[in-house]
């Protein structure tokens, strides 16, 4: 595998990487996925990085639990479960990714579950802001909207509410440390990948007009020219987030997470979808979350071949991101 160096547009070189590895697992309901950023290490992935792709790595070497903030008693809050934990971790890794978007790198946050995405993307998105005085642009590639507001939710669980808070389609005091600069406006969402959207989350897609295409779409266009049309949707001179749920793979590659939903990517669709955005020059931050090494153990059907090839995957779809190229 070799490197095509692309220059990057809104980055202050192409080789700064900032990582930020997070074990948080309060967004949803199921241990392990707080296991996530250790396996995919484990599996070589920042030495990959660091020896095959030639980034200068700016990562602390931990894997932050956050476990002061987390308290021992966290009640639901208007039907937010662990809502303090949620609000004090992202807060957190809001301020990391920040740091590190601020000083022009490229941001790669592990999870952990997907509402780690308030924090790891509302901190590149201020960087931004404050930096080019651009708004950032977020490709949310999941089976799963994640639009849930706490109003709509039917679980609770707050991976399923994270662009309602980073669009400012939803607010609460919970997360009032949000500000203006944190937020993703809603025509410069775009998901890729949709296939389990809960009925509330489609009146919301719907009545804010979010484009969305769903695997219907990947069916009748071809992931080719869904791309295309996602970036030609959020136009030229806009910063790119890329949020990568790994159960937006069908669960044939990622088995190993905690909401698979059968008829998803091919390990190639997902892939080409990083190695697109990678040639694009316009991607400024990556998240890659809910790789749980743990579920199916947990689950009595301990298959450690199916965990391996979550990490796989996961790993594949950062290194494709980060200009890993076939040829
Ligand atoms: N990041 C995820 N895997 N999210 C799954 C969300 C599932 C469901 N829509 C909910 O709100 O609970
Ligand atoms: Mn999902
Ligand atoms: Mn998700």
């Amino acid at each position: 595998m070799t490197t095509s160096p692309v220059k990057p547009a809104f980055l202050s070189s192409g080789e700064d990487l900032g990582v930020v590895a997070v074990a948080f697992s309060g967004g949803q309901g199921k241990g392990g996925v707080d296991a996530g950023p250790d396996a995919l290490i484990k599996a070589g992935l920042l030495d990959d990085l660091k020896e095959d792709l030639g980034y200068k790595l700016h990562y602390d070497g931990l894997i932050h639990s956050y476990d002061d903030l987390i308290p021992s008693h966290d009640p639901p809050i208007d039907n937010m479960k662990r809502p303090t934990a949620c609000s004090k971790v992202n807060a957190r890794l809001h301020e990391q990714t920040y740091e590190h978007a601020s000083q022009g790198r490229m941001v790669l946050t592990l999870g952990g579950d997907h509402s780690i995405a308030i924090g790891s993307i509302s901190g590149v998105a201020r960087g931004i802001r404050e930096r080019l005085g651009k708004p950032l642009a977020v490709i949310w590639v999941d089976a799963h909207a994640d639009l849930n507001t706490f109003e709509t939710s039917p679980s609770g669980n707050v991976h399923g509410m994270p662009v309602a808070f980073l669009s400012g389609l939803c607010k609460h005091d919970v997360f009032s440390w949000l500000t203006e600069q944190c937020l993703i406006p809603a025509d410069k969402l775009v998901y890729i990948g949709l296939r389990d959207v809960d009925r509330g989350e489609k009146k919301l897609l719907r009545d804010n007009k979010i484009k969305a295409f769903s695997m219907h779409e990947v069916d009748r266009y071809g992931i080719g020219k869904v791309v295309d049309m996602a970036l030609e949707y959020i136009g030229d001179d806009t910063p790119i987030h890329l949020s990568f749920d790994v159960d937006a793979c069908d669960p044939v590659h990622a088995p190993s997470t905690g909401t698979p939903v059968r008829g998803g990517l091919t390990l190639r669709e997902g892939d080409y979808i990083c190695e697109a955005l990678h040639q694009t020059g316009k991607l400024v931050g990556m998240d890659l979350v809910e790789v749980n090494p743990m579920i199916l153990a947990k689950e009595g059907g301990a298959d450690t071949w199916q965990v391996a090839e979550t990490v796989r995957t996961g790993c594949s779809l950062v290194r494709c991101a980060l200009g890993e190229s076939l040829l």
